[in-house]
């Protein structure tokens, strides 16, 4: 499930260009012209993120960044910057923009970033839901059925007290950040506070100044003294989500702080010392990433003290009825819903690559787009279900027939053109999907005056 971004760009052209490349890559895109078009169109229900540019007429980038974020402060902006302009980037990410992109805009580039500007809306979005439900004093309920869950909280009961740094690994979505937090309320720590932070969503650069702090004109923008999430975490826990993506410096003074337990603040002369304990997360293999030489072995080391790793859903699937009935309990508050056993049996079947994650979000979905009071088969999204295409050999039509007449080779277009799109334009792919020829499919599009240079596989 990809989302919905507005998109503010003064230029038409790369407008048009930049809306096209996302919605190909699958996101929703609404476009903005302006400042105050972007205002009048921002939807924080819809919008997952907002794209703009820093120059424009009228209401600059910077300006509506400070509109948006008044309005909603969870908004995730992506700002677009001019190339090498990477001073004016940072001022916007300090000013609470999510990143940047520099033109020309590369799109693999722009869209990495987009998906992980979106990952992280739903994030903080869990996160805002989390921190509601214990400030209620209810404990973030953890799910666990499995025989391999349990023996995860075992574990974590065994560590939680001691002040040791912990590795969580596990694939995303699985439950690493839920874990850290069970750990933490679980320590002597627990009334101090855990913070959390994502050392992927973050350029380096900025990293560094967010974990550690800085003083007043420590560098071009500091305006004044900020306190870092060290500092901000004495006394209690600090998470460290997507550790394997920490730049080579920043791994080696965080060495250095779990080594002295001191802090270097940016533009200061003398270290602090700080009492935080240290849990990481990452989805990545660290050991290989050590062996490949992109992560320091001795910090490798250092927080290794204890391994814990959250097996996959599909490795642990007693939890999946469990936590479907969780979270539908969760998202139809009170509302009774009923639910048939082929669709438990549809949950149990898939391999959920997005791990709880993904369980949650298609609960949310189905929810939503239900038909009535129960649940069936029909309300399964058909990627749980790889039977759900059409049944050529049953002689049923995946659809149903208009009452006023049907024209064939208007429908042969169609599905031939939606069959070339499914294979990203390559034609052999198409042909092959098909079950035709290649040049049938080379004439049927000649035929209909479709363009045929599209980029294709050697045959
Ligand atoms: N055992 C569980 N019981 C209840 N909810 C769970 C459980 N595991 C995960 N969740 C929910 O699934 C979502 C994803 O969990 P979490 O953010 O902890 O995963 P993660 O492994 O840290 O993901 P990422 O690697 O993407 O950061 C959250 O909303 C979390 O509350």
């Amino acid at each position: 499930m990809n989302g919905r971004i507005l998109l503010v760009e003064d230029d038409d052209s790369l407008r048009e260009i930049l809306a096209f490349n996302l919605e190909d890559a699958g996101f929703s895109v609404d476009t903005a012209e302006n400042g105050r078009q972007a205002l009048e169109k921002f939807d924080p229900t819809r919008h997952e993120t907002v794209i703009t540019d820093l120059r424009m007429p009228e209401m600059n980038g910077m300006e509506l960044l400070s509109e948006l974020l008044e309005r909603d402060p969870a908004a995730v902006v992506v700002v677009v910057t001019a190339y090498g302009n990477t001073e004016r980037a940072l001022e916007a990410m300090r000013r609470g923009a999510f990143h940047y992109v520099e033109k020309p805009v590369n799109n693999l580039a722009l869209q990495t970033v987009i998906n992980k500007a979106v990952d992280y809306r739903r994030s903080r979005r869990e996160n805002t839901a989390l921190k509601q439900r214990v400030q209620r004093g209810e404990r973030p309920a953890l799910i666990a059925s499995s025989p391999a869950m349990n023996e995860v909280l075992r574990l974590v009961d065994k560590v939680a007290p001691s002040d040791a740094t912990i590795l969580i690994q596990g694939e995303s979505g699985t439950g690493k950040e839920l874990i850290a937090r069970a750990i933490h309320e679980r320590s002597e720590r627990a009334d101090a506070r855990f913070v959390a932070i994502n050392c992927a969503a973050i350029p380096s650069e900025l990293l560094e100044s967010i974990l550690f702090g800085h003083e007043k004109g420590a560098f071009t923008g500091a305006h004044s003294a900020s306190e870092g999430k060290f500092a901000a975490a004495h006394g209690g826990t600090l998470f460290l989500d997507e550790i394997a993506e920490m730049s080579a410096k920043l791994q080696s003074k965080l060495l250095r702080v779990l080594q002295e337990g001191e802090i270097e603040v940016i533009g200061a002369n003398q270290p602090v010392s700080v009492d935080v304990r240290v849990l990481a997360a990452t989805h990545q293999n660290l050991k290989e990433r050590v062996d490949r030489g992109e992560f320091r072995q001795d910090l490798f080391f250092r927080l290794n003290v204890i391994p814990l790793r959250i097996p996959p859903l599909r490795e642990r699937r007693e939890d999946i009825p469990v936590l479907f009935r969780f979270f539908l309990r969760h998202h139809a508050e009170g509302e009774g819903i009923e639910v048939d056993r082929a669709v438990d049996d549809a949950l149990l079947k898939y391999d959920w690559p997005g791990n709880v994650r993904e369980l949650q979000n298609i609960v949310e979905r189905m929810i939503l787009l239900r038909d009535g009071a129960r649940l069936t088969l029909a309300d399964v999204p058909d990627i749980l279900r790889p039977d759900a295409g059409f049944d050529v050999d049953s002689g049923a039509l995946p659809f149903q027939l208009p009452e006023g007449g049907l024209d064939l080779m208007a429908l042969e277009k169609t599905i031939i053109l939606a069959a070339l799109a499914k294979m990203d334009g390559n034609q052999s792919a198409t042909a092959r999907y098909l079950n035709i020829p290649r040049h049938v499919l080379l004439y049927r599009l000649e035929k209909y005056e479709v363009d045929d240079d599209e980029p294709d596989a050697p045959k």
